[in-house]
């Protein structure tokens, strides 16, 4: 299937700061693809090369068969990271105001209803709440019933039932054949979304795949987190590794500080930890069992080129620094 965006080798500096550093992917009709990244890897860099609002040093751009500056803007939604509409508009004054901008653009009333604020219609946009315009934000780039739909981060901000709203939305948008492609630090929502991820580290896609490919690829085995004050030590002679878990990724989201992941346990074998635990009175007050997840891919490959930052180092010796090299880094940690 042809790309429907498609970006090979861009590369980007402001200055002495690289934004990009030959980023390439390809993004194919009625795909959602996600780019994840830590803040600063160049993904908003690389969504304004592609929709033109930013020329790239070199590299090649293409959206529909056309570089960005030359595409037909009807065919194309885009909501930048950092949107900020005119405040004394009402939510559906805001959309009639970009619907006014089209030559055919859809009914303002039913974008409001596509991002769940029909009720806040006649709400000030300065009075609605950040999530609330996230949302009408969202909306101004379905004003003109777009073929391909670029959104910076679309819910940053966003409670999670209005999260939940704008993914609905982000499906019915992908199986009528819409072609999107999103930013976002959310982990939960490029696996829900993503047909494919990419992940962006120091201004290049160093991984991509579907996320379950990422996932077998790059995140490691299951996780039983056991939230105790004992220390790695006292499971030495546990037959499976134990370690602290990486940073923040303590049982249900909580601090990292105070558990200890048993990596390689079965559902089946997590009475065999429980017993250990018992035998010899270590104590504990939760287990948490999960497979594993895109947050691991992101933090075994993010860092690593954290870690590599100083020279993105050549580990699996090939003459180049590129994902295997990330992955082994990501291994070895
Ligand atoms: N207009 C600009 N002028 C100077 N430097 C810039 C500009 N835009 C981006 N940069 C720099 O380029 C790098 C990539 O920034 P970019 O915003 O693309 O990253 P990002 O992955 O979108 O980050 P975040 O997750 O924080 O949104 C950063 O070091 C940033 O400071």
């Amino acid at each position: 299937m042809s790309a429907v965006v498609d970006a090979t080798d861009l590369e980007k500096s402001y200055g002495e700061t690289t934004a990009l550093s030959g980023a390439s992917l390809s993004v194919s009709a009625g795909e959602v693809f996600a780019l994840i990244g830590p803040n600063g890897a160049g993904k908003t860099t690389l969504v304004r090369a592609l929709t033109g609002t930013t020329e790239p040093d070199s590299g090649a751009a293409r959206v529909l068969g056309e570089s960005p500056a030359a595409i037909d803007r009807d065919r194309l939604g885009v909501l930048p990271q950092d949107f900020s509409p005119p405040d004394r508009l009402s939510a559906r004054e805001l959309l009639d105001y970009y619907a006014g901008l089209y030559d055919d653009p859809r009914d303002p009333d039913d974008v409001l209803a596509d991002v769940g604020l029909t009720d806040a219609g006649d709400t000030w946009y300065e009075d609605l709440s950040g999530g609330q315009q996230r949302r009408v934000c969202v909306g101004a780039t379905l004003v003109n019933d777009p073929d391909v739909l670029f959104l910076d981060e679309p819910t940053t901000g966003i409670d999670p039932a209005g999260r939940r709203t704008v993914w609905r939305l982000i499906e019915d948008l992908a199986d009528a054949g819409t072609t999107v492609l999103l930013t976002t630090h959310d982990m939960a929502e490029a696996e829900r979304l993503a047909d494919r991820v990419g992940l962006l580290a120091d201004g290049a896609v160093v991984a991509r795949g579907t996320p379950a490919e990422l996932v077998a690829e790059h995140g490691g085995s299951s996780r039983l987190t056991i939230t105790t004050t004992a220390t790695p030590e006292a499971f030495a002679d546990l037959a499976y590794p134990v370690e602290r878990p990486a940073r923040g990724r303590g049982p249900r989201g909580a601090r990292a500080d105070g558990a200890l992941v048993v990596r390689d346990v079965g559902p089946a074998e997590i009475g065999t930890v429980v017993d250990y635990l018992e035998e010899r009175g270590l104590e504990y007050s939760g287990l948490t069992w999960a497979e594993p997840d895109l947050e691991d891919v992101y933090l075994a490959l993010a860092d690593a080129t954290e870690r590599d930052r100083t020279g993105r180092a050549d580990r699996n010796g090939d003459g180049e620094a590129d994902a295997d090299d990330l992955a082994r880094a990501g291994e070895t940690a």
